[in-house]
């Protein structure tokens, strides 16, 4: 049986994917061989010895701490695109909404009172308050041409906007799926100084903290909007608050709320929703979780995103999944150790990404423990298992 520490709502068709006379998957477990979460912050989370791989149901993985889960040969998966149409459509509402101010409008209408036509006076006495702009003919900048930025990026095209985008590691699956009608800008000033919106779609991490920032704000365009549907943090609020206070900003829309936020008249502050539709949680979770079988059952490594993508069709025979450090001689020591147990190679495949490598070997008969226990001692060697 393998063990299944879960956090957070993880959608049932995922968890479905876990079979029951193999699985015991629980929210308290002892021993886990792997964890399956969402946004719950594993920072500061002692990493049990038992645990093999973690799966994060969704695009991020900053509450993750992927570099230590690293060094002890934890791959940690994810699930590329899986939510990206849900954050898409949350991003096209979020412009609609700052754009016609629907936000200020409703809570407007929903407080009068009186008769009809007492209502309807008051309605056409205060339209004009809140009158908007339209989307089609504005400029729309999309930082980070990923599987969320391409989208918005091409839905926007559709609304009739002009678009420019700016992804310096722009992947060709990326470049395969943007529209052509979608501009490139040269720099991230570039981008923001040119825009009438800006949507930020790019992870957080040490390059992308306070990326928007004051000096930033204070090239953008006089009344311009600003999404954030990527993660607090990537902005910094303070600066997008004093912005909205002398109006140069008309608008900062997200689903990163904070206390300088909350009650802000000129911020749109949704809870953390941008993936939370039914088919998006269900997509990461049934990607995630078949992820973590293959990983568990056959030591198969896909869309992990710290270890390199090693697939070996399964076939007779025992198999040892070794993580280990990047570094010459790994492949021949391990060799040796199986040699010297008079145990034959059948399959060997060894793929290595950065400083990580990852290496599935399939054998003709069972590992002595004490040949694990040797290759679990070869200097670089971050994990092995029997499989
Ligand atoms: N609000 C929500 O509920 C959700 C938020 N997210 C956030 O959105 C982010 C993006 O998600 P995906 O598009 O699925 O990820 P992705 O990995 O497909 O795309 C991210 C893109 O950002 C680019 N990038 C990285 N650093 C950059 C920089 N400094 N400047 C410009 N581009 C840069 C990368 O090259 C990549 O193309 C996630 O990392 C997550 O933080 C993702 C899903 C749901
Ligand atoms: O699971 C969620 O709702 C969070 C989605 C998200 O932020 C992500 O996938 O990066």
């Amino acid at each position: 049986m393998f063990k299944v520490l879960t956090y957070d709502n993880i959608s049932i068709a995922g968890l479905e994917r876990l079979p029951r006379d193999r699985y015991e998957v629980a929210s308290e477990i002892q021993h886990p061989d792997a964890i399956l979460l969402r946004s719950h912050n594993l920072h500061g989370v002692p990493i049990p010895e038992s645990v093999k791989a973690v799966g994060r149901a969704g695009a991020g993985v900053n509450n993750i701490p992927v570099a230590e889960y690293s060094k002890r040969g934890v791959p940690v998966f994810n699930a590329p695109g899986a939510n990206a149409n849900a954050v898409k459509e949350l991003v096209i509402a979020g412009m609609l909404l700052a754009a016609r101010n629907i936000c200020a409008a409703w809570d407007f209408a929903r407080q009068l009172e009186g008769d009809d036509e007492v209502i309807h006076h008051q309605v056409e006495k205060h339209k004009k308050q809140f009158a908007g702009f339209e989307l089609a003919g504005k400029t729309l900048g999309v930082l980070g041409l990923g599987a969320i930025g391409v989208k918005v990026a091409n839905a926007a095209v559709a609304l009739g906007m002009h678009v420019i985008g700016y992804d310096p590691l722009l992947t060709v699956e990326s470049a395969w799926q943007l529209s052509s009608s979608v501009a490139r800008a040269a720099s991230i000033d570039d981008l923001i100084a040119k825009v009438d919106l800006l949507t930020l779609h790019v992870p957080l991490n040490d390059q992308t903290r306070h990326l928007v920032n004051a000096a930033r704000i204070g090239i953008m365009k006089k009344g311009a909007v600003l999404l954030n549907f990527s993660r607090a943090g990537i902005v910094d609020d303070a600066s997008v608050c004093n912005a909205l206070n002398t109006g140069h900003l008309t608008a900062y829309v997200t689903d990163f709320p904070s206390r300088v936020m909350l009650k802000h008249p000129r911020a749109i502050v949704l809870p953390h929703i941008g993936a939370s539709t039914a088919e998006a949680e269900e997509n990461c979770a049934v990607f995630v979780a078949d992820r973590i079988r293959d990983f568990l059952e056959n030591g198969n490594i896909r869309h992990s995103v710290n270890f390199p993508d090693v697939v070996m069709p399964r076939t007779e025979g025992i198999r040892l999944g070794i993580a280990n450090e990047n570094v010459p001689n790994m492949v021949g020591q391990i060799s040796s150790a199986l040699a010297d147990a008079n145990l034959n190679i059948l399959d060997l495949l060894n793929k290595s990404r950065g400083e990580l490598a990852y290496t599935l070997i399939d054998l003709n008969s069972e590992v002595p423990p004490e040949t694990l226990e040797r290759i679990r001692a070869i200097k670089g060697v971050l994990s092995a298992r029997v499989i």
